[in-house]
């Protein structure tokens, strides 16, 4: 997306820290040692874990392989974590795949007959797998069974092959992407929600603990709030907190929590340069909006998808943004929190929101 020269007035960096994405492989083996174990020491998100729980002791009671699971909801949450827990929770060997990885039935033909009794299959990213391998996973998710063809044109033929019974754990962000009779074929889907502040905190506390780290409660409870409900923004910010009071060989208490954020431009509500920057645009060139998704993702220089995918669905979350059919408005809040006076009477103010 060009945004001429109003990209150029513009200077985002492109190292948000609260993306809920991960940052680089030194953060996934970080994120590896967090990790919990266990259902017990998964954190938050409830009812999944009730529902979880009872899926896995009725499978052990029955002695066959647990129901087909799917992971839910935005980047962060613990899709990939749960699916390790399933495996370890029911103390069966684990395979991690992922839909980019499976871009012919022949990736997964090869992956789901080399599958052990009782294996947990995760395909991570599930929506992008390939069309071809969708079909085929149909029938193996079924009847544990697949179709090979063997030769081309009229003398093909198809060859059935049994698998061994296996769970798939399929994770995805965005659910709505998949087909139908995949999405019915998972025995339960397990929707992730963001985590509130106490939880989050929660997490926080077992993170500093397992690093080994003395963090005061209050402290805690700040970094909480700024991770915008999302486990691994909130240890990704501790390791930032952290980092500054070993340097500044101090305590990390409120006010080190404070500056070090600051210092990585991460405000009170958990938004960054790029969030307050679509605020701003949204406020100061179109006076509050409507202003539809490209014409603001122009003028932040930033890519439509992003503000969609990642920006918007946090603005929206904590009531900055609101979407209307003629494009993307902001609140009350939003202007108070610039500090920016909203003038009172005006056409482009009619939703009142
Ligand atoms: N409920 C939880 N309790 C404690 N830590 C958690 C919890 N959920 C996630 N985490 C931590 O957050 C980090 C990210 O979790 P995970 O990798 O499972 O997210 P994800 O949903 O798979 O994200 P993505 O969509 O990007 O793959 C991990 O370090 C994990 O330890
Ligand atoms: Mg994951």
């Amino acid at each position: 997306m060009s945004g001429g020269d109003l990209e150029r007035d513009l200077d985002l960096g492109d190292d948000p820290v609260v993306r809920p994405q991960p940052e680089s492989e030194a953060e996934l083996a970080f994120e590896g040692a967090l990790r919990p174990r266990s259902l017990a020491e998964f954190v938050g998100q409830s009812k999944v874990r009730g529902q979880l729980e009872l899926l896995l002791r009725a499978a052990t009671m029955q002695q066959r392989t647990p129901d087909h699971i799917l992971l839910a909801g935005p980047p962060g949450l613990g899709k990939t974590t749960l699916a390790m827990i399933v495996a370890h929770e029911g103390d069966r060997p684990l395979r991690m795949s992922s839909g980019p990885a499976i871009q012919h039935a022949g990736d997964l033909a090869a992956l789901l007959s080399s599958l052990t009794p009782g294996e947990v299959l995760f395909i991570d990213e599930i929506h992008r797998m390939a069309r071809s391998a969708e079909e085929m996973l149909y029938l193996a998710m079924e009847d544990f069974r697949i179709d090979i063809m063997v030769g081309k044109g009229a003398g093909a033929t198809s060859i059935p092959l049994d698998l061994a019974p296996f769970t798939l754990v399929g994770a995805t962000t965005r659910s709505g992407l998949l087909p139908n009779p995949l999405r019915d074929r998972f025995g339960f889907t397990a929707h992730l929600e963001f985590y509130d502040d106490g939880e989050l905190e929660e997490v926080l506390r077992r993170a500093a603990g397992k690093l080994g780290l003395d963090i005061p409660a209050p402290a805690l409870a700040e970094i909480a709030s700024r991770s915008r409900g999302t486990p691994r923004i909130a240890n990704r910010l501790l390791r930032r907190v952290r980092d500054y009071a070993l340097v500044h060989r101090t305590e990390p208490d409120v006010a080190v929590v404070g500056a070090a954020l600051e210092l990585y431009d991460v405000d009170a509500h958990g938004l960054d340069r790029l969030d307050r920057a679509v605020l701003d645009a949204i406020v100061s060139r179109f006076d509050g909006g409507p202003v539809g998704l490209t014409t603001l993702a122009a003028a932040v220089g930033e890519e439509a998808d992003t503000i969609e995918s990642v920006v918007e669905p946090f603005l929206v979350r904590i009531g900055m943004v609101t979407r209307t059919p003629r494009g993307r408005v902001a609140t009350r809040t939003a202007w108070q929190h610039l500090g920016v006076a909203r003038p009172s009477t005006g056409a482009l103010f009619d939703d009142d929101v």
